[in-house]
């Protein structure tokens, strides 16, 4: 779990610092949640006057008497007095209401998108060994869910304790003044409601922590086999899928039901404390009342006070209680936050224009996870501008290769050269933009077809994305859609054929125009029609570009100069039969001219496979 090392107290400043740029509308928040104060300090105010000036013969109370004085002889003058305030009290209660409703969803609103923001730009930028050994979901629950914690600690936390202290001092102040030992009985009722919210709030936080890491898990399911429906359809696991929600949110149930009954536990406790309280003020009012310290109306002033003074009491103790799911989100958040990203770029960095495409693998070993290498001391070079197919049997480590090249993960020991440069020692952005990549699954975002072709691009005029569409062989298909390239592919263009969505993202390569190409197997996704026309494309693609092509189909070795064949991590020596050696087009190796070069069997080596380079090892081409 990410998220079990944040103290309450870490959390809340963080929160609060995550919060800052918002705090003018916070401020406004509070000081709207400070009007409740006197309304709720006037609102019993009506009903004494009602009752010791209306229906008894007492003068108006306080400076209300010095405003509006009343004669005692005229009752309906101070059930005016009384109806008029009630009517005003409700009106600028309502207003308020209406003003704090709309600022706190702003505000809130605002707070969650910049924190998800955050988070999002987070997530892209985590090495993707996290995603691979959390899931995509985790993050996307975090994000999601988890990210709304920064408004239920200011708006729907602090806020209210803070407002609701304001009307407590308020009000156990006014009453104290009216009858000082009412007061104190509803004082007294207060730390025994604190205490109970302390111990309260102990003994649900680790159920929150376990119900949001539930859910996420539950949601998780949901993404995954919404994901992949056609599979699960396929094989009718429909039922067993459902079964396996179900399982998991029973689990969050019954972790909730206990969250529930821990509530209404201490609920129960905090009400009973109160309802004591409210009872023994009224038990002393009544006999204040009989001995003449209090008025009926007095008394009813004080008993409402009582009432909202244990109002503001519930509030804080309920805020402090839910500042317990809002941390349980917040841990989790932070925890994604706290993920070291990608490493940054060192502090002298080089910058890269457009690479000529000489690479180095020197010495190279990597490995998922610790002691299970997935690559062994692999050592190649290979001249700009080479055609390179990447062989081997599945598992062996060929996507791992490429992987280390786009600097997806770094090598654990050794080193890969980019134009005689180590790859850690260039601006990441930057090289990053030496590579178009067309994966065996095209990937498409769920846009137009112009905003996808352009995805690498996204400067290009409307006739370079055409441009790249025809060298493609894509035109065709898309000038026959009713709204051409405006068309919306769907989700993961799945409105589209398998051929569609691949000679797309050939587009894409082509108008990236990046002087390295990777391709994973860009025809094993495609009948065998469509994939001769890709095999074309392929080729004019890799013209004048460094190529990488991981293949199991010759077809797609057609265009080689040269290959890598991988076995078990190790690289072994280039392949002497096969599509390679009539392949027309030479290696160029190092400055050395083409025609005077042979192969890569010099060139690559590995632990298992380490030999001087010499003549007679080298493999000559055909041609
Ligand atoms: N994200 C990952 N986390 C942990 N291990 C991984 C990961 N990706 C690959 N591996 C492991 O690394 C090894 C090499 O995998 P890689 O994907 O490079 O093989 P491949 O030759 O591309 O296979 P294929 O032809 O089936 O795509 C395998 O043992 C694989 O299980």
């Amino acid at each position: 779990m990410l998220s079990c090392r944040y103290s309450d107290v870490d959390l809340f400043r963080r929160l609060l610092s995550q919060a800052a740029p918002h705090r003018l509308h916070l401020l406004g928040i509070l000081l709207i949640g400070l009007l409740w104060s006197p309304i709720a300090l006037l609102t019993p105010l009506p009903l004494k006057i009602a009752v010791d000036s209306a229906v008894g013969a007492q003068p108006l109370p306080g400076s209300l008497g010095t405003l509006l004085p009343v004669p005692a002889a005229r009752p309906l003058a101070a059930l005016a007095v009384a109806v008029g305030l009630a009517v005003a009290l409700a009106i600028v209660g309502q207003v308020r209401n209406f003003a704090d409703s709309l600022l706190r969803t702003y505000t809130g609103e605002q707070l969650t998108l910049a924190f998800r923001a955050r988070l999002f730009r987070h997530a892209q930028r985590l090495p993707l060994a996290y995603h691979d050994r959390n899931g995509s979901f985790d993050a996307t629950h975090r994000i999601l869910s988890d990210a709304p914690c920064v408004q239920w600690v200011t708006i729907y936390g602090i806020i209210p304790v803070l407002t609701a202290s304001v009307t407590l001092i308020g009000m156990i102040y006014v009453t104290a003044v009216i009858d000082w030992q009412l007061a104190a009985v509803a004082l007294a009722v207060s730390p025994i409601i604190f205490l109970l919210s302390r111990v309260h709030s102990q003994c649900v936080r680790p159920c929150w922590d376990q119900s949001r890491e539930l859910e996420g898990g539950t949601l998780s399911i949901v993404q995954e086999v919404l994901s992949v429906l056609r599979v699960v359809k396929a094989f009718g696991r429909e039922g067993h899928e459902t079964e396996r929600f179900a399982r998991r949110s029973r689990r969050v149930i019954a972790t909730n039901v206990r969250i529930a009954a821990i509530n209404g536990g201490f609920d129960l406790l905090k009400g009973l404390t109160i309802a004591l309280g409210a009872v023994t003020v009224l038990a002393i009012g009544v006999l204040h009342v009989r001995a003449g310290i209090l008025t009926l109306g007095e008394l009813l002033l004080v008993i409402g006070y009582v009432w909202q003074i244990l109002g503001p009491v519930h509030t804080i103790t309920n805020s402090l209680s839910s500042l317990q799911v809002a941390f349980a989100a917040g841990r989790r958040a932070f925890g994604l936050l706290d993920q070291p990203a990608d490493a940054d770029d060192r502090p002298d960095a080089r910058p890269l224009g457009r690479a000529g495409g000489a690479v180095e693998f020197r010495d190279v070993c990597f490995g998922y996870d610790e002691g299970r290498p997935a690559l062994y001391d692999v050592s190649f070079r290979v001249a700009p501008g080479t055609r390179v197919g990447i062989v081997g049997p599945t598992g062996s480590g060929k996507t791992t290769l490429v992987n280390l090249l786009i600097r997806f993960y770094d090598p654990s020991h050794g080193a890969i050269l980019l134009d005689g440069v180590d790859l850690r020692d260039y601006r990441l952005a930057d090289l990053r933009n030496q590579f178009a990549i067309v994966l065996q699954e095209p990937v498409l975002f769920s846009a137009s077809i112009a905003e996808n072709i352009a995805y690498g691009r996204p400067d290009a005029t409307h006739r370079e994305i055409v441009e790249a569409a025809k060298s493609a062989q894509a035109h065709d298909f898309i000038a026959g859609l009713p709204e051409g390239y405006d068309t919306q592919v769907g989700e993961r263009g799945m409105s589209l054929s398998g051929g569609e969505r691949q000679r797309i993202s050939l587009a894409r390569a082509f108008l990236r125009d990046a002087p390295i190409l990777i391709l994973d197997e860009p025809t094993s996704s495609v009948d065998v029609r469509t994939e001769g026309a890709i095999v074309d494309v392929l080729g004019r693609l890799m013209e004048g570009r460094t190529t990488f092509i991981i293949a199991h189909r010759l077809s797609t070795l057609m265009h080689c100069d040269a290959q890598i064949r991988i076995h078990r991590g190790r690289l072994g020596t280039a392949e002497r039969e096969g599509p390679i050696d009539t392949v027309a087009g030479v290696l160029s190796l190092d400055g050395v001219p083409k025609a005077q070069h042979s192969l890569l069997t010099h060139e690559l080596s590995s632990s298992s496979n380490i030999r001087p380079p010499h003549p007679s090892t080298s493999h000559t081409r055909s041609d």
